[in-house]
């Protein structure tokens, strides 16, 4: 008997999820699929990890002490879990998504919706998880999900809301019924872009406010930063054709205000760290977990100087980790620096 098919077979209702990457986020994913009575594969690359999970039926590694409900298999099985499947998330970090969904190319049936669950950008050309998506396996319907939803919390079971965001209004339809319920509210946006910039960007700005919390920082100072964050990030985002009205919502406001006042996040704790003196290869390889927005920030850091786009904090941050600039020196520049607009987008109510 293989893995994929062994102790437990999903119940036959609902409809047949794959969820790739078997880290925090992946498991949170394939366990409110599986709690609403979908059948679910979480695979992942690791066969010893995966039969294990099976086994004990949690992922002791990533959110330990939390059991998978009945209709969620574990398994390394690519074939046995993609193959059959209605839905594919994938939820593996930035840097592996593109190996991944090559793998599943000659697997996936045609029909098959393709959702981005990944908060990072690719560097090589500035590429976003829907657009891997849309290269490797054209034809497919595509999504992005983003929102405020730690791993943590969701397999706890606390209630919280997300986005999902797609061009194809039956993809956002089934996925609110695949994933809603009474401790997960699921809103529909059609600014993919804005979403998924919204939950890469965000990250950036999680590591500047731990770094300000380990500098003593004061409450009307995080307000300030996750303010102006904000400003920053709709910025960029409108400059790369993202509506900025997007960044109000779930996926741009909410997530940022999660990331940037909780140490559950691991890019605040990554900024903590760094505030406190420690160097950055040590605290990435203590934290054991994906930190998405270090890549992120030299991705949109080289971006925003090629494009012109103003974004004092990013670079900054960019200064302070890879150029080694104290961040005292950083900190004072950007409060003698331009002072601009509060709001932008206002268009002529500013003249
Ligand atoms: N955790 C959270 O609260 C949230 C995370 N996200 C986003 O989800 C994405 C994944 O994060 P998260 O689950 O937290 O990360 P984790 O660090 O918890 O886990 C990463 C998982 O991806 C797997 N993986 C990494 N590279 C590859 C690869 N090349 N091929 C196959 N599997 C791979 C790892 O496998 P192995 O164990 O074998 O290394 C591990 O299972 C990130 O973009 C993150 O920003 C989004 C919302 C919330
Ligand atoms: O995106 C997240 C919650 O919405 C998780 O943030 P971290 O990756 O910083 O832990």
């Amino acid at each position: 008997m293989t893995e994929a098919n062994s102790s437990m077979s999903p119940k036959q209702s609902g409809k047949r999820i794959a969820v790739l990457g078997g880290g925090s986020f992946g498991t949170a994913i394939a366990n409110i699929c599986a709690l609403n009575n979908n059948p679910t594969y979480l695979w992942m690359r690791d066969a010893a990890r995966a039969a294990l999970c099976q086994q004990v039926r949690e992922n002791s590694h990533y959110v330990p002490g939390y059991k998978f409900a009945p209709s969620l298999i574990a398994t390394s099985d690519l074939r046995a879990a993609v193959v059959d499947a209605d839905i594919v998330f994938v939820s593996v970090p930035s840097s592996g998504f593109r190996e991944v969904v090559r793998l599943i190319q000659p697997l996936v049936r045609a029909d098959a919706l393709l959702v981005s669950t990944t908060k990072g950008i690719e560097g090589n050309g500035f590429t976003l998880m829907s657009e891997i998506l849309e290269q490797e396996l054209p034809q497919h319907p595509v999504g992005v999900l983003s929102g405020p939803n730690f791993a943590k919390e969701i397999v706890e079971q606390q209630q919280t809301g997300t986005v999902i965001a797609s061009d194809d209004a039956n993809l956002i339809k089934t996925i609110q019924a695949v994933l809603s319920s009474g401790n997960f509210r699921v809103y529909a946006n059609k600014d993919k872009r804005g979403v998924e910039l919204a939950g890469a960007l965000k990250n950036i700005y999680a590591i500047i406010s731990g770094m300000a919390t380990a500098l003593g920082a004061g409450s009307n100072t995080h307000a300030m930063l996750i303010t102006r964050s904000l400003a920053e990030m709709s910025r960029m985002g409108s400059k790369l054709g993202a509506n900025p009205m997007t960044f109000l919502g779930l996926a741009g406001v909410g997530d940022l205000i999660l990331t940037c006042t909780s140490d559950l996040s691991r890019n605040y704790r990554v900024g903590f760290a760094l505030g406190h003196g420690r160097a950055l290869d040590d605290i990435v390889t203590e934290l054991g977990q994906v930190a998405e927005g270090v890549n992120t920030l030299q991705v949109v850091a080289q971006k925003a100087k090629q494009m012109d786009v103003y974004m004092p904090l990013v670079k900054g941050l960019y200064a302070v980790i890879f150029n080694g600039l104290p961040i005292s020196e950083v900190a004072h520049k950007l409060m003698v620096g331009e002072q601009n607009y509060d709001v932008e987008f206002m268009g002529e109510s500013h003249d």
